[in-house]
């Protein structure tokens, strides 16, 4: 008894070592990924954004009270109006409209990821959900923070990824994660210990599949 986010962490390490600090990260960081593969991950993350909202509805939905509303609600506008609107400029910028990204085939790594989210929702309670979601947004955040802290990454224009780190650094994003690790850390106080052991598989699957993502954008695979 007694858990907090940073137990999470701590009980999959490996992994979100390797989901935080990927080869994708590190190139997106210097400037260096190749453009082909920004393009694929965003288009493909595109897609995964819009099922994402649809999980935090899913939490919506499972909200008993008016804090746990506003807390899903609030996870579902930094989807909506702060990351799928940057990834809809960047595809404007390329030709790419939003009826063409409708059209995309979804990636292997994309379906698996988000429905594995979706699923671990519908058969779990609130806790479960946000567990799921957790990787996403706190990773998001932390790696934004990462990146900040290594010597090999250029910000400014002369990298072509720096407003993509802007925005996972930004005071809204911040301020979300900060709110999600905060809710966390309340429910996980009183969790038992089979419950938490249940927990960790959902927080290391979700962090698995974030690892498949970047993998996904480097390979440029479907
Ligand atoms: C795959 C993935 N994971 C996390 C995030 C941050 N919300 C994202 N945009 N895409």
């Amino acid at each position: 008894m007694g858990y907090s986010f940073d137990d999470l962490k701590a009980a999959g390490k490996k992994d979100w070592q390797n989901y935080i600090q990927h080869d994708f990260v590190k190139q997106l960081g210097a400037g260096t990924l190749p453009p082909a593969a920004f393009r694929h991950y965003l288009q493909q993350d595109y897609l995964f954004l819009i099922h994402f909202a649809r999980a935090y509805a899913l939490a919506a939905y499972k909200s008993r009270n008016m804090a746990e509303l506003r807390h899903s609600f609030d996870g579902m506008k930094v989807i909506v109006d702060l990351e799928l609107t940057l990834h809809v400029d960047y595809c404007t910028q390329w030709g790419v409209s939003e009826e063409d990204l409708a059209r995309l085939p979804e990636a292997r790594a994309t379906m698996a990821y988000t429905r594995y989210v979706l699923d671990t929702g519908n058969r779990g309670d609130l806790l479960d959900m946000h567990v799921a979601l957790a990787p996403c947004l706190v990773g998001y955040g932390e790696i934004a923070n990462w990146l900040n802290s290594e010597a090999n990454t250029l910000r400014g224009a002369d990298n072509p990824y720096d407003s993509w780190i802007a925005m996972y650094e930004s005071e809204g994003f911040q301020a979300a994660m900060r709110d999600e690790i905060n809710w966390l850390n309340t429910r996980l106080a009183t969790v038992t210990d089979e419950r938490f052991e249940e927990l960790t598989t959902i927080f290391r699957d979700a962090t698995r599949l974030e690892i498949d993502f970047w993998q996904m954008g480097l390979d440029l695979s479907f």
